[in-house]
């Protein structure tokens, strides 16, 4: 009995509308989901492991915000700036997960590419979540279903695959794993669309549906680099006026980040070690041996501002 009136108040509650999000990692893409869920009502706490790391990801949702409200309110631009104050307004920080996540409705994960730590994470939070909390991962890579294993919450656990950069770009992949209920798959259906984004649906497999196909892509440009065929300002600028992509493969790099991009490619080429379409690539291995990150660290591919 106690068991269906649980079953019972979970589905009512996980059918209701997502209006508190909790996003840990505070980083380039958890930075761009808060400021995405707080401009579109939704009260917001973003999590990271220092106060440091979080005032640096206010300092860029306040720029980025900038960014758009000058574009939404160029006519008026004292309307902009209350925008910006009520979308900060929404969104509040924290070091201690645990402890936020109490009255939470969603944690969507936004923290470094590896198996290991986002399980560590998702187990711990599952004890201290509310029984109604959906969790959701956005790895570029790793299977949902084995982060979710970590915890026991398997049918309330999907994938939101979000791009960068987030208040640009209008794609999210939702995942839905074997366990995932379909009331957590419309919910998170439902959250993408309250966010003003284009959700399609996924299956639970390696890269989902644009990393399956980006990721080889940008290998074989590095590789095409490597064979010395073409230097990478070349390869950018083919791609951009050949195949009108808004950015060159090495540019792109440099954005997500070469030590993201390094841990996709590892993790799927000690999976399917003989594909060669996940072969490392040693020019990307040294730069980010030599700690050139992309963007984020000023020089990458190439030297940033
Ligand atoms: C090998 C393994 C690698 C795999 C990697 C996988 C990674 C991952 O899982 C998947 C991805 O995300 S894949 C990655 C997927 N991502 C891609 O593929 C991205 C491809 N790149 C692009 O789409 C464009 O280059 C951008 C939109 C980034 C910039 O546009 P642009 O024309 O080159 O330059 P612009 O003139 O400066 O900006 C134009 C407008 O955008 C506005 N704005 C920009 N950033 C903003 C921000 N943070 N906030 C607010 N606003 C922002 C800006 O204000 C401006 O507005 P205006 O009103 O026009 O003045
Ligand atoms: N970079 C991209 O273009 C992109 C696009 C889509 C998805 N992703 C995925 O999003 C995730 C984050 O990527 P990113 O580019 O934002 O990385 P990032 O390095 O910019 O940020 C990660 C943040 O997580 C924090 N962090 C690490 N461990 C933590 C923990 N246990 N608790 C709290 N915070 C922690 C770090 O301090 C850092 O601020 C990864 O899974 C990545 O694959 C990245």
């Amino acid at each position: 009995m106690a068991f269906v009136t649980r079953q019972f108040i979970r589905s009512l509650s996980s059918s209701a509308a997502i209006k508190h999000v909790t996003i840990i990692g505070g980083g380039l893409m958890g930075a761009g989901i808060a400021q995405v869920a707080a401009s579109t009502g939704h009260s917001v706490v973003l999590v990271d492991t220092s106060e440091d790391i979080l005032k640096k990801s206010a300092k860029g949702i306040e720029s980025s915000l900038k960014r758009v409200a000058k574009k939404k309110f160029a006519e008026k631009p004292e309307d902009g700036e209350a925008f910006i104050q009520k979308v900060l307004k929404n969104i509040s920080t924290s070091t201690d997960a645990a402890s936020v996540v109490q009255g939470t409705d969603l944690v969507v994960d936004a923290i470094v590419e590896n198996l290991k730590v986002k399980q560590d994470l998702f187990g711990a939070l599952d004890k201290a979540a509310p029984e109604h909390t959906i969790f959701a991962s956005n790895t570029s890579s790793l299977s949902i279903a084995d982060i979710a294993s970590s915890t026991a919450r398997l049918d309330r656990f999907g994938g939101l695959h979000f791009f960068n950069p987030v208040p640009m770009m209008k794609l999210v992949e939702v995942i839905k794993a074997p366990g995932t209920s379909q009331q957590t798959f419309d919910a998170l259906l439902e959250f993408s669309k309250a966010l003003g984004k284009h959700p399609v649906s996924c299956k639970d497999t390696p890269g989902f549906i644009v990393n399956r196909l980006l990721v080889p892509y940008m290998l074989e440009a590095v590789r095409l680099h490597e064979r010395g065929h073409g230097s990478k300002e070349d390869i950018d600028v083919a791609m951009k006026l050949g195949a009108g992509y808004p950015m060159g493969p090495f540019e792109l790099l440099d954005y997500v980040g070469l030590d993201t991009s390094k841990f996709i490619i590892d993790g799927w080429h000690e999976k399917d070690p003989d594909n060669p379409l996940f072969a490392p690539s040693p020019l990307l291995n040294k730069l980010v041996a030599e700690g050139k990150l992309g963007k984020k660290t000023g020089e990458g591919f190439y030297k940033h501002k």
